[in-house]
């Protein structure tokens, strides 16, 4: 049995007195991966923040195992583009970083010639795959990556979650991630959790993609289209609030 890493506890975090997640129930075990979708604004972001210690939450609790060492990726790089950094002086930035470790970091990631270029002159694959190295000469046994695909094309981002699975087989960590992309990140994500202020859906992809509910959510296109276009339906509706309206005739999806 794998160890839990992360138990988000009934969470609840309201802004202004008004709620942005609603006693948000979820795990991750070691050596799992688990993939955070849902609409714009829907609390992904912060849900991360919550987790990382930076967002205090309103109600419920994160419960982290003792040995937990997270590794976090940012959606993006914030650099000072005037200021002349390299990504050998970038990484050597990591507390406490091997600094032996960096170049056979780079080089599992396949960007070792990078190692004297400007951060500021990388491209978003190139980026997205610095801040990974970031993330992992951390030495973390759970990656928590927010949009880790974010300015990387259709192949870039293949390979980048093709990059994300070997490196959780490797080291055997949790593995996170926020992701707009559906198609593409099921095929490498054990579970799914949608959220849209509560759980609107989660399970494993066979299971979420199979079920009509979540078919009625995302509107799923026929198997054969190469990339599937998100679009969030709701069974259920939403007041400008947020909040749930009560409908008589709405489909269930919470599993
Ligand atoms: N500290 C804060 N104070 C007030 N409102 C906040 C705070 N932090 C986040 N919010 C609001 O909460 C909402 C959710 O933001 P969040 O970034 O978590 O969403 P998200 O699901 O990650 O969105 P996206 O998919 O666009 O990245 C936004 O409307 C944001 O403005």
């Amino acid at each position: 049995m794998s160890k839990c890493l992360v138990e988000f506890d009934k969470i609840g975090i309201s802004f202004d007195g008004r709620a942005l997640l609603d006693s948000i129930n979820m795990t991750i075990n070691e050596g799992e991966i688990v993939t955070l979708i849902g609409p714009n604004g829907s609390g992904k972001s912060t849900l991360i923040r919550t987790l990382l210690g930076l967002q205090t939450a309103t109600t419920g609790s994160v419960i982290r195992h003792e040995s937990l060492r997270i590794g976090y990726m940012p959606q993006k790089l914030h650099v000072d583009p005037t200021l002349p950094l390299t990504v050998k002086h970038f990484l050597a930035l990591v507390r406490g970083v091997n600094k032996k470790a960096i170049e056979p970091t780079l080089d599992k990631l396949g960007i070792a010639h990078l190692l004297n270029s400007q951060v500021h002159v990388l491209s978003g694959g190139e980026t997205q795959r610095v801040l990974l190295a970031r993330a992992l000469l951390n030495r973390p046994n759970l990656l928590v990556l927010d949009e880790p695909v974010q300015g990387v094309d259709v192949n870039g981002q293949v390979e980048l979650y093709n990059l994300i699975e070997g490196i959780r087989d490797e080291l055997g960590c949790g593995v996170l991630m926020v992701s707009h992309d559906l198609h593409l990140v099921m095929a490498k994500t054990d579970t799914v959790v949608c959220i849209n202020q509560h759980v609107c859906c989660s399970g494993t992809p066979q299971h979420v993609t199979g079920h009509p509910a979540y078919q009625a959510l995302f509107g799923v296109p026929g198997a054969d289209e190469s990339i599937a276009i998100y679009a969030h339906q709701h069974d259920h509706v939403h007041d400008e609030h947020g909040d749930i309206l009560e409908q008589d005739d709405h489909t269930h999806c919470h599993h």
